[in-house]
Parts: C-alpha cells; sequence; structure tokens
C-alpha cells in the first residue's frame, strides 16, 4: 500500500518563511520580537536542540538570546534571572530548556515564567486556559502536529485518536487538542493493560512514548495516521522514534518520520508563539 510521507522538516521551513513577513512588518512598525532561551548545565541533547531554536529565531528574523548557566547554579539564582526577563520589555518569549539539573524544582521555575512571554506554554495559566478552551500559549510539539494535520488536510473530527504518553509537554495537551477539534480521544500510558486492543482501534496514532522502535506493525489497524514524537538516541547515537518506521509506515494513511518529522515543527511553532508574544506586546 502507499502512503504519505508527513514531512515535517519542509512544512516547518514553510512555516520559517511565513514567519518571517510577519516580522519584517513587525519590525517596521518598531517591534523586534525577542527570545531569550535558558540552558542551565551541559545535558548534550539540549545543546542539539537549542542550536535549533537559535537558528531558527536568526532565519525568522527573532532577536534571540542563549543564556548559559552553570550547572551548580542555585535555584534562587536562576528565579532571580527569569523575574528580570519578566521585566525586560525587549524580551518577548522566556524558554527555560528541560530537563534541569536534580537540585532545582522545574515546577518553581516554570511557575515564575511570566503567562505572557511563556512561549512553551508550560505555565500553569496557559495550561489551565488550554484546559478551558481560552486563549493560550499551546505547547510548541502538540501544537506542530495540529498544524501538520491542518496543511495535510487531515481531518480529526469524528476520528478514534489514540495518545500514548500523559506527559505535561505532549500527552496531555496534544489530547485536549484532538478533543477541540472533535476526535474522540483515549489516552494510554506506561500503566495501560493491553495497549493492542486500544492501538488496534485507533485511526489516528500519537506515540510519544519515548522507547525505542515499540510500536510494531502488529499495533497498527490498517489505514491509520501515525505520528511519531520520540527522540531516543539509540546505540549508535542515532536518532530514532518511537514508530517501528519500515514495518508500519507500508499500512498508514500517513506517518511521520524521525528525523524531520515532528521535531523540526516544534522549532517551528515556538517561532509562532514568539511572534504571537511580540504582537501582543
Ligand atoms: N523548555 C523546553 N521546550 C522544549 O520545546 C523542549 C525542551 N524544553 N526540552 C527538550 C524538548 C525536545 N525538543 C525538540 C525540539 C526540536 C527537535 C528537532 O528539531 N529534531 C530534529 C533533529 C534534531 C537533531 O538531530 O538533534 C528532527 O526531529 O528532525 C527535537 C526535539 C524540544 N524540547
Amino acid at each position: 500500500m502507499s502512503y504519505q510521507l508527513i514531512d515535517g522538516k519542509g512544512i516547518a521551513a514553510k512555516i520559517r518563511l511565513e514567519l518571517k513577513e510577519e516580522v519584517d512588518y513587525l519590525i517596521q512598525q518598531g517591534i523586534t520580537p525577542g527570545l531569550v532561551v535558558i540552558l542551565v548545565g551541559n545535558h548534550p541533547a539540549s545543546e542539539s536542540y537549542v542550536k535549533g531554536k537559535i537558528k531558527a529565531s536568526a532565519e525568522v528574523g527573532i532577536d534571540s538570546q542563549l543564556i548559559r548557566l552553570p550547572a551548580e547554579i542555585t535555584e534562587t539564582e536562576l528565579l532571580a534571572r527569569i523575574v528580570a526577563l519578566n521585566e525586560d520589555p525587549s524580551v518577548d518569549g522566556i524558554l527555560v530548556q528541560l530537563p534541569l539539573p536534580d537540585h532545582i524544582d522545574a515546577d518553581r521555575v516554570i511557575q515564575t515564567i511570566d503567562p505572557k512571554k511563556d512561549v512553551d506554554g508550560f505555565t500553569p495559566i496557559n495550561m489551565g486556559n488550554l484546559v478551558i478552551g481560552q486563549e493560550a500559549f499551546i505547547p510548541c510539539t502538540p501544537a506542530g502536529i495540529m498544524e501538520l494535520f491542518k496543511r495535510y488536510e487531515i481531518d480529526v473530527a469524528g476520528k478514534h485518536a489514540v495518545v500514548i504518553g500523559r506527559s505535561n509537554i505532549v500527552g496531555k495537551p496534544i489530547s485536549l487538542l484532538l478533543q477541540q477539534a472533535n476526535a474522540t480521544v483515549t489516552m494510554c500510558h506506561s500503566r495501560t493493560r493491553d495497549l493492542l486492543k486500544f492501538t488496534q482501534q485507533a485511526d489516528i496514532i500519537i506515540a510519544a512514548v519515548g522507547r525505542e522502535h515499540m510500536l510494531t506493525s502488529d499495533y497498527i489497524k490498517p489505514g491509520a495516521v501515525v505520528i511519531d514524537v520520540g527522540i531516543n538516541r539509540n546505540a549508535e547515537g542515532k536518532l530514532v522514534g518511537d514508530v517501528k518506521f519500515d514495518e508500519v509506515a507500508p499500512l498508514t494513511k500517513a506517518i511521520t518520520p524521525v528525523p524531520k518529522g515532528v521535531g523540526p515543527m516544534t522549532i517551528a511553532m515556538l517561532m509562532a508563539n514568539t511572534v504571537l508574544a511580540a504582537k501582543r506586546r
């Protein structure tokens, strides 16, 4: 069977071009969108993701700044840095790269970010507004997935979507967005019994597990749409998804690859949220 390969990388590039036009206009109005990325310590994967964010900012015309802080920084010092950025009018978006070192309470850090500058959409205010369907910054990965559905004209209304994973960053928000788009959503997770029974009924599968190649062909109903959110490093250091692509893809109607699927869309949506924050300035 032939399937559609969802080109996240290509769509993300297109979105960056669209955003650049908006940013050019904002700059003419005297508003240069500003994004600050805070990286604490040197988590190897974070280095690569942060680089992607800075590069995309430059492309779109967003004035970005990377603040590198030592792994030993105290929580109090980190919170003070965030408070200063909250008060800086040239800063539209603040992103604190996760994970943080163990001695720092990530929840407290996130709660310190001004919700108006929370371009990750991780603060309780934005999360809460998402839950009740009010205007909010939508977390970038789920926003990117919904954008892919839109651009590929994949209608989710009335479909059965099975979300595997219940994280605050992906599982919870994507399940809400799918419900708002009139899908019927089942949430599965590490304690779900007989996961197969659920996924085999799914028209749409969102795999956000974090386990290399766990989704094999036996999980799939023929003609399903499969979105792979996994970003696992295998033994050779290669980026691999949660989905065993080679055997799953031929069964699907459409599928995202890893890399070049959801990952680049996450960054594109971060750019979009930053532009939105600047417009609301
Ligand atoms: N506060 C915060 N916000 C985040 O949005 C956030 C975070 N912390 N911590 C880590 C995760 C992960 N994440 C990715 C972003 C881009 C790619 C991406 O561009 N991936 C490329 C490949 C990149 C590579 O090869 O390293 C791809 O899939 O094609 C992946 C993962 C954002 N995250």
